[in-house]
């Protein structure tokens, strides 16, 4: 065993989460299974003992960390943001507490996950699929960007489905309110995934960003792979400020040009939330109003399904 005491976070074992977790105001949850792990927090499916209501509990450790200051802010600050948001595409916030050990946030529970399990069991998604969810996906964004939200870290990996198959835009860790007079960002602490080439070049950024990383999650959807995807993060990079990216010919006209619309280099020549959603994309062409659960595994044949 190391004599050396434990320096940093990956030494300190991690708290554990109790098997019943009281909110402090009457409320008790029972701890089920672990759903998964996100840098400190980890992730329960919770019952409401009172309610039988399944949550997904996410418990962030109040470790004594020298950047934990910074970390516990960020929590905090996430909280704040999300427990203000409240749209049929956003994921619902149930509340949040804390014990001595952790800072709990209680969310929605989305039993399908997220759409990177079902990218994983398909390859890639169909157009009237991809029509369904980048519509939700879109109106999600909209209703941020109206309580002048900056989302900054939408990802295939942030939209969840729930039983029903409808989409949830989850996981608020990097969004921002803007303020009244102020247009731009300046900072950006943590990096997004589909990162927006005005936030490469640091020159400010505002809700743009969100419209250039939808596209790259519609990109994604379709052909199945990120349009600036490279085996190293600098040639990535590279692609993105030279703005690099190929449509494979048997993506729809229609997809092409909203995609190439979406991933302008100059953020104002990308198209509002609003604009977006009246693309011909989405009213032209099958537009399923549901999904059935079999398209998290397998495509659906749609013929069958017209009828529905
Ligand atoms: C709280 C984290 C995140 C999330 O944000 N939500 C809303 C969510 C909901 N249901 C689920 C879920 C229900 C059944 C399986 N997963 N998962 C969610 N996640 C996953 C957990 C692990 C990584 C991201």
């Amino acid at each position: 065993r190391s004599l050396k005491k434990s320096r940093n976070a990956k030494d300190i074992p991690l708290p554990e989460v109790p098997k019943v977790i009281d909110n402090g105001s009457g409320k008790r949850y029972f701890r089920g299974r672990l759903l998964g792990k996100g840098g400190f927090a980890r992730v329960y499916e919770v019952t409401d003992m009172s309610t039988n209501k399944v949550y997904a509990l996410k418990a962030v450790p109040k470790v004594k960390l020298s950047k934990s200051a910074d970390r516990y802010n960020k929590i905090e600050t996430e909280i704040e943001l999300h427990k203000s948001l409240r749209q049929r595409h956003v994921v619902g916030f149930h509340g949040h507490f804390e014990d001595e050990q952790h800072v709990y946030i209680l969310l929605e529970h989305c039993s399908r996950k997220s759409l990177v399990q079902t990218l994983k069991n398909r390859g890639k998604l169909t157009e009237p699929e991809v029509r369904y969810l980048m519509f939700q996906a879109v109106q999600a964004c909209s209703y941020l960007h109206a309580q002048r939200v900056i989302h900054r870290d939408i990802k295939v990996g942030n939209f969840f489905l729930n039983a029903d198959m409808e989409l949830r835009l989850g996981d608020f860790g990097l969004a921002v309110r803007l303020k009244e007079e102020e247009k731009k960002i300046k900072t950006m602490c943590g990096t997004p995934n589909y990162i927006a080439p005005e936030v490469l070049s640091k020159e400010g950024h505002s809700y743009e960003v969100d419209t250039w990383a939808l596209g790259c999650v519609m990109y994604t959807l379709l052909v199945g792979h990120p349009p600036f995807e490279t085996k190293s993060l600098r040639e990535t990079y590279n692609r993105i400020r030279n703005n690099e990216y190929t449509i494979p010919s048997r993506i729809s006209d229609n997809a092409a040009k909203l995609i190439k619309r979406m991933l302008k280099p100059n953020p104002a020549d990308r198209p509002s939330l609003k604009e977006i959603l009246a693309d011909e994309f989405f009213t032209k062409g099958f537009f399923p109003n549901r999904l059935p659960g079999t398209c998290v595994t397998s495509s659906p044949k749609w013929s069958e399904y017209e009828k529905s």
